[in-house]
């Protein structure tokens, strides 16, 4: 059985950020992820996660927020400095929270050089902190026009190349709708690797209920891979977030 929990930088947005923990407990998730949770102190957003029960699945570094600026520097050559310096503030972030992941944004880039930059770049992290899960995301090109990591065999090729226990693929299905046409496929291809799930619908982003991307028969997939991990919402709700749960409330059984 599928174990869901809500993205609040997409979900509940029609209260403040500090409410929606509350929000999601209150409509049954029991647990959540902030793409960046940085706005706030650590320890107001450990209050509101200790105050609704909720585990914390994932942040992502760098910080701050990067609306309208860069997409992480992971893999931009010249940017090591400032990768090293967000990663350790993420740690921070992630270590009070008790994030049982951290996406590691590869930035806007291209080449071989930048190839070689993220692979240094995450060797050095995964054994900076190796009690720690490390995930890397493609992101599609529509989305995220420039962005290095836009490719799953591109993903597992690094996976492989940095070799670390604690280094493993975050699966956005919506992404993977988008870049290849067939998630099913690139899950059946990259599982292995997959410590983290993210749901919506393709080509639109909203509720995991229609579009291209077949969900019960993904919910499916995944349990039949003997998947333990967590899979969150990551969409635009089309109307009010808590109008939109069917597909939530079905597929939890
Ligand atoms: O898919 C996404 O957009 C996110 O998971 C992310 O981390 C980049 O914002
Ligand atoms: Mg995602």
């Amino acid at each position: 059985m599928p174990k869901f929990a809500a993205n609040i930088s997409f979900l509940f947005t029609e209260v403040p950020f500090l409410e929606r923990f509350g929000e999601a407990r209150a409509a049954g998730f029991e647990a959540v992820e902030i793409l960046f949770p940085y706005d706030d102190p650590a320890s107001q957003i450990a209050d509101r996660l200790a105050g609704a029960g909720l585990d914390l699945v994932l942040i992502n570094a760098p910080p701050p927020n990067y609306t309208g600026g860069a997409r992480g520097f992971a893999a931009v050559p010249g940017g090591e400095a400032r990768f090293e310096k967000d990663f350790k503030r993420a740690v921070r972030y992630a270590q009070h929270l008790g994030a049982q992941h951290l996406h590691l944004m590869a930035g806007t880039a291209e080449g071989p050089e930048a190839h070689d930059t993220f692979v240094r770049n995450l060797a050095w992290a995964t054994a900076q902190e190796p009690e720690m899960s490390l995930t890397i995301e493609p992101i599609n090109g529509h989305d995220m026009p420039g962005y290095f990591l836009n490719d799953f065999d591109l993903a597992a090729q690094i996976i492989a190349e940095v070799g670390a226990p604690n280094l493993g693929l975050q699966f956005d299905a919506y992404h993977a709708q988008r870049i290849t046409g067939d998630a099913m496929r690139v899950w059946d291809a990259h599982h292995a690797l997959v410590r983290h799930i993210q749901i919506a619908s393709a080509p639109d982003r909203h509720e995991p209920a229609k579009g291209e991307i077949d969900y019960p028969t993904f919910f499916e997939a995944v349990d039949a891979r003997g998947y333990t991990g967590w899979i969150s919402a990551e969409y635009h709700p089309s109307g009010r977030t808590t109008d939109g749960l069917d597909w939530f409330y079905a597929a939890r059984g």
